[in-house]
């Protein structure tokens, strides 16, 4: 690449499509992912969408349900999770339930990524396997950010970042430490979450926008998660963001 290029990320956040108001952006987010659905099961039958946990995705959730579409035919899960149990109020597989999985979307198939009471690598392994039973490459996949630069739960600094972060892995998830609690933590690998149709990075809030910007500019994913995934040419991700 030629000096002063713009690299992908540069491209991906340039073209992001930014909104007034986090309801204006949660509605646009909604209404797309319903299309990319809609379009999916037609194309094959069946589609895929994982979600992320955190706070910024509800107002998506809380539409996206009431969208009319064949939700029987929808597989959903979970970009991370966790390692508590789902009755956790910290649980995002709790918080799809509560938030994602009702109305319409009550009849779409839902696979949780944690098995509680097992070891690290077994909990990779079940997370492996419950991604293996939706249709792939994946659909529709929406990430969240934190004002730190992570995405999924992948976390700057975390000795496990590498193995998440490796391009040459199979492995589908990897066990991650957070820096706050709960710090058990399961996160796809970038890997998984590139083998996707189309892919959406949620970010409201002025903190973020300058973490985002901070992260296009480092070349460092250690210290950026998020830049690893803006950074690459494998996927285009649209980035939907409001103050
Ligand atoms: O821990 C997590 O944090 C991020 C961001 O959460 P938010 O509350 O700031 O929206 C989220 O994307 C991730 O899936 C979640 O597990």
């Amino acid at each position: 690449m030629g000096r002063g290029a713009a690299t992908p990320a540069m491209q991906t956040l340039e073209a992001a499509q930014r909104f007034a108001s986090p309801a204006q952006a949660a509605g646009a987010l909604a209404q797309r992912v319903g299309e990319v659905i809609r379009y999916g099961v037609r194309a094959r039958g069946r589609a895929s969408l994982l979600v992320p946990g955190g706070r910024t995705p509800v107002p998506v959730f809380e539409r996206l349900r009431q969208l009319d579409l064949p939700w029987d035919q929808v597989y959903v899960s979970l970009t991370d999770e966790r390692r508590v149990p789902e009755d956790d109020p910290r649980s995002n597989a709790r918080l799809v339930r509560t938030h994602l999985l009702q109305n319409g979307a009550a009849r779409a198939h839902f696979y949780p990524l944690h098995r509680e009471g097992v070891g690290e690598r077994a909990d990779e392994a079940a997370c492996g396997a419950a991604l293996g039973l939706l249709p792939r490459p994946f659909d529709a996949v929406v990430l969240g950010m934190g004002s730190d630069g992570h995405t999924a739960s992948m976390f700057p600094d975390d000795p496990a970042l590498a193995r998440a972060l490796d391009t040459t892995t199979d492995a589908r998830c990897v066990a991650t430490q957070a820096p706050d609690e709960p710090r058990e933590r399961l996160t796809l690998t970038l890997n998984t979450l590139l083998q996707s149709r189309w892919i959406a990075l949620h970010v409201t809030g002025a903190q973020k926008w300058a973490t985002l910007q901070a992260a296009v500019a480092s070349d460092d994913p250690r210290q950026y998660p998020v830049h690893a995934l803006l950074n690459q040419r494998h996927v285009p991700v649209h980035v939907y963001y409001s103050p």
